[in-house]
């Protein structure tokens, strides 16, 4: 867009002064000055409410998890930042549409049903006396949802992160007359088409920017792109919200109630935590179709067919190897007269049902982006490709989360931010910070990226040392996992030995109502150093940690052998599946 040389000399005088300003900041930092004011009017001010010309040390596009810690900890070093997200979407896929919102729903799912105490009540008990609706779910949904942005954003700006509503991307070779000659060398040059806020924290977050402006010419040092993933959805799905959808959709209200027949396409994570949740509501039947013939491949054999069983036993049926061709949806039928949903699968078979959960797969938000002006291509879902330090490559431009595919989960994509952080600000450095939080000082800087290490891991500082994340998959019942499933180390010809401790047979197993589960250890045969820890049932999300702190000390069978737990609790079964191994070992 063009300017009046008017409005660029005020932008020039805005863009220098902004500068000083944020130098100043800088070095002042510690005192931790409340941004807001003290970037109020003198860091943003609007040219003739058309464009603002404001730099930056780090431009976030996103606010789910990675951009939340990498903004965090980048303005705990004094870097000036902005993080910029679309209306309503602050704190990202994470918040409103992908992890807390699932497993909220979940929880709901488990409360209304009362499925936690049928064990000891029956199958009949059912606290909610009515047909559960999906508004009845939701409700939990959006309380937790409304309170959780609250939380995110006042993290933030108590950070004096700037959080800007609009949608980012970088700015084409023909705007550069948005940009003043104030911009700092090689500054990465970024457009944000500016939304409105309607959420009441959005709106204070970001109230010092002029209201008016509807498009901002931003700069940075460094960009960190975090802009996640959205669902997939092929042209020949007849997507409508209501009787076909998809995740996102499930959630925003145009399902009004539970369906009688749902059929949950894609035995993915998404897939299989929706499809568990729904079948145990009284009333409905749910049928799972997937083109592979496993599913939750990465997870380990037993565990899955365990998953299995007890969804069979709840009335799931399983359609692997099948691959939906065509959806017809139909206005006559169905419960409630409200029409059928038909899928065609390829095996020529046709599944009939009311409505239909479409999870295959996700891809990147990277379409908009025009990433071409940073000289950035993806693959073909979207995904951007980085080396260890999360550097894309373009050095100025990082990527973190689920736009760089696997594992894309909530958890490994704060690491990644905060990763990401240490090495823009830091670099090579950051190894003698790493170690300087380790024994109290600081060392001399390492002569490699090869050197730097992180104190929590002990690993590399890069994407190479994420092997040692644990994975919880929130179906019912609830899965978890670190380390190598047994199939993989068969395949490695690593000798290994099980010890397997039955949730039935715990105390506390009894007491929550004989929940179906089990916990297993896989050791080396040899160094009997733990190699892997599969969960299912009540709790394995969280006993997970115990393993993950014993594999990451290298431990062997017998600290589990010898140490005292808590009793009666679902930890002890670390006790019971260690002696279990160290008998057939011994044997
Ligand atoms: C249904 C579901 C359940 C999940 N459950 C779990 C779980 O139980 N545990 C777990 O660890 N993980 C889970 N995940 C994965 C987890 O939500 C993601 O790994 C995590 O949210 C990714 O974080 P991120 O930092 O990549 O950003 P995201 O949370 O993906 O957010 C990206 C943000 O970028 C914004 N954005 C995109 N383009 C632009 C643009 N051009 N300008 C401005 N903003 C833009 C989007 O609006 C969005 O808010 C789940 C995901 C889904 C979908
Ligand atoms: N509890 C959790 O941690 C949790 C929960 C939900 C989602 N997530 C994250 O969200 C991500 C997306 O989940 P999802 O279930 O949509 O995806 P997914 O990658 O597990 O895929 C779902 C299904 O889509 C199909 N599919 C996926 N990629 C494909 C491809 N390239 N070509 C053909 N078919 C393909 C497969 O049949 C697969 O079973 C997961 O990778 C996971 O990291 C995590």
């Amino acid at each position: 867009m063009l300017l009046s040389n008017a409005m660029c000399a005020q932008r020039d005088w805005a863009c220098k002064n902004q500068r000083r300003f944020a130098h100043a900041y800088n070095m002042f930092a510690f005192l931790k000055v409340p941004q807001q004011h003290a970037k109020g009017s003198a860091f943003a001010p609007s040219c003739n409410g058309v464009t603002v010309c404001s730099h930056y040390d780090l431009i976030i596009i996103g606010s789910g998890p990675a951009a939340q810690k990498c903004a965090v900890d980048s303005a705990k070093l004094g870097r000036r930042v902005a993080v910029v997200d679309k209306l309503g979407m602050i704190g990202g896929v994470c918040v409103h549409t992908g992890t807390i919102p699932s497993k909220t729903f979940r929880e709901a799912v488990l409360h209304l049903t009362g499925f936690r105490h049928q064990g000891f009540y029956g199958r009949a008990y059912q606290p909610w006396r009515e047909r559960i609706s999906v508004p009845d779910l939701l409700l939990r949904v959006q309380k937790v949802e409304k309170t959780e942005t609250d939380i995110v954003v006042d993290q933030m700006r108590r950070e004096g992160v700037e959080v800007i509503t609009g949608t980012a991307r970088f700015a084409e070779a023909d705007e550069d007359d948005a940009f003043t000659d104030a911009t700092s060398e090689g500054a990465v040059r970024v457009m944000v088409l500016k939304t409105d806020a309607s959420h009441e924290s959005e709106a204070s977050a970001y109230r010092h920017l002029d209201a008016n402006m509807a498009k901002m010419a931003l700069s940075a040092e460094n960009v960190l792109i975090a802009c996640g993933t959205r669902p997939l959805r092929p042209a020949h799905i007849p997507f409508d919200g209501v009787r076909v959808f998809d995740s996102d959709q499930l959630l925003w209200g145009g399902v009004r109630d539970v369906p009688r027949e749902l059929m949950v396409v894609g035995a993915g994570v998404i897939g299989m935590e929706y499809a568990s949740m729904m079948n145990i509501i009284p009333g409905t039947n749910v049928t799972v179709i997937d083109p592979r013939d496993k599913m939750l491949g990465f997870a380990d054999t037993e565990v899955v067919q365990a998953l299995m069983y007890s969804m069979r036993t709840k009335g799931a049926r399983f359609l692997l190897n099948e691959k939906v061709e065509r959806v017809e949806k139909t206005d006559a039928g169905g419960s409630g007269g409200r029409g059928r949903v038909v899928a065609h699968l390829s095996s020529g078979k046709k599944v009939v049902g009311d409505a239909m959960l479409y999870a295959m797969g996700r891809q990147g938000n990277t379409d908009s982006l025009s990433l071409g002006s940073v000289g950035l291509e993806t693959d073909n879902r979207g995904l951007l490709e980085v080396n260890d330090f999360y550097q894309t490559s373009n050095p100025r431009v990082y990527a973190c989360g689920d736009v760089i595919g696997y594992p894309a989960l909530a958890s490994t994509s704060m690491e990644q931010g905060r990763r990401a952080a240490l090495h823009m600000w830091h670099g090579q450095h950051a190894a003698a910070l790493a170690m300087a939080l380790d024994d109290g000082a600081a060392g001399a800087a390492p002569a490699d990226h090869s050197m730097i290490r992180s104190p929590m891991d002990g690993g590399f500082l890069g994407r190479s040392s994420e092997h040692l994340f644990p994975y919880g998959i929130y179906t019912i019942p609830e899965i978890s996992m670190i380390g190598k499933p047994e199939a993989q180390l068969t395949e490695e010809g690593v000798p290994y030995e099980i010890g397997v401790a039955d949730f039935t047979e715990l105390a506390k197993g009894q007491m929550l109502g004989g929940a179906d589960g089990f916990l297993k250890l896989i050791f080396h045969r040899e160094t009997l150093q733990l190699l892997g820890v599969h969960a299912i049932g009540e709790g394995a999300t969280e006993i997970i940690h115990i393993g993950q702190v014993v594999m990451a000390m290298g431990g062997t069978v017998d600290y589990f052998r010898n140490a005292v737990f808590n009793y009666p609790t679902l930890a002890e079964a670390y006790n019971v599946a260690a002696h279990d191994a160290f008998r057939k070992i011994s044997l």
